[in-house]
């Protein structure tokens, strides 16, 4: 079952178009990684599947519904987005912050209630976060604050979850740490996940699909076993690389060895 159908999507800044004839339908369930050089166009797709950017051209459809004719608060109960950077006040607590995950769902009048508090205690669990939810965001590392906007991104309860490159600027074991917690939220519960990711390895080891990107048009769509060949990573990236497979798992594991 698609939750999600993207039909010919062109997309730019201005009079410039950066993406054309983007067209892919996301299952539910599915982890899809979308990966391509800087600048191909990657970031553009997430910022308008939540109407972060005006579409030039073509459609989003969630369910049934065009989200050309969904209000912002309607696209943000069915999907939210992890962004690279973010920002908040300091001095506020985990617990606190999570909350903003709810105002999709919140009428301007109504306050928070006890489903609220269960919804963002089920946020905290999800994201590892229970021993720090009173502490204030600012006593923080950079990778628990990036588990903190993860369960904001929870906490709005959405069908697909968007992760735009969420291991930049985390070291190795945070890197890790957040992925699994993504992997474990598709298994235990069928969350499907839209991510951006610039490590290929990790893109090969944690998605369904993958969707590779060049100069904004789709070079390569498949599972990774079928996207990480020597040619594409010669034709996408000019890298010549060695391809290895996971002894347990199969996943490709990328070797990089020189630049063509
Ligand atoms: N706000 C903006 N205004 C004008 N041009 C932009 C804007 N944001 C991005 N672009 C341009 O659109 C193109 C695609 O950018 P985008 O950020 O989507 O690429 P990306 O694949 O996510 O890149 P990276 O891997 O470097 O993050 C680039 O040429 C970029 O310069």
């Amino acid at each position: 079952m698609e939750v999600v159908k993207i039909s010919n999507l062109q997309l730019g800044y201005e009079k410039k178009t950066v993406v054309r004839n983007f067209t892919t339908n996301i299952e539910k369930g599915e982890i899809v990684s979308i990966i391509g050089p800087n600048g191909s166009g990657k970031s553009t797709i997430l910022k308008s599947l939540v109407k972060l950017l005006k579409i030039q051209e073509g459609m989003v459809h969630i369910g049934k519904n065009s989200i050309t004719n969904m209000s912002n608060k309607e696209v943000s109960q069915n999907l939210s987005i992890l962004l690279q950077h973010n920002t908040s006040p300091s001095d506020i607590s985990v617990r606190d912050l999570i909350y903003y995950g709810r105002l999709p769902h919140k009428k301007w009048y109504q306050s928070k209630d006890i489903d609220d508090e269960q919804i963002i205690d089920w946020a905290i669990e999800n994201a590892n976060l229970k021993e720090l939810q009173y502490k204030k965001i600012n006593c923080l590392s950079g990778g628990e604050r990036q588990r903190v906007w993860l369960a904001v991104a929870l906490a709005q309860e959405p069908k697909v979850l968007l992760l735009d490159e969420p291991t930049t600027y985390l070291d190795i074991s945070y890197q890790l740490e957040l992925l699994e917690l993504v992997k474990k939220l598709n298994q235990n519960l069928n969350m499907t996940v839209i991510m951006v990711l610039h490590d290929l390895n990790q893109a090969a080891k944690y998605s369904d699909r993958i969707i590779v990107l060049k100069k904004g048009q789709i070079v390569g769509n498949g599972s990774p076993r079928e996207i990480f060949t020597k040619e594409l990573l010669r034709e996408v990236y000019n890298v010549e690389a060695k391809i290895y497979y996971d002894d347990l798992d199969h996943y490709p594991v990328i070797i990089p060895k020189k630049v063509i």
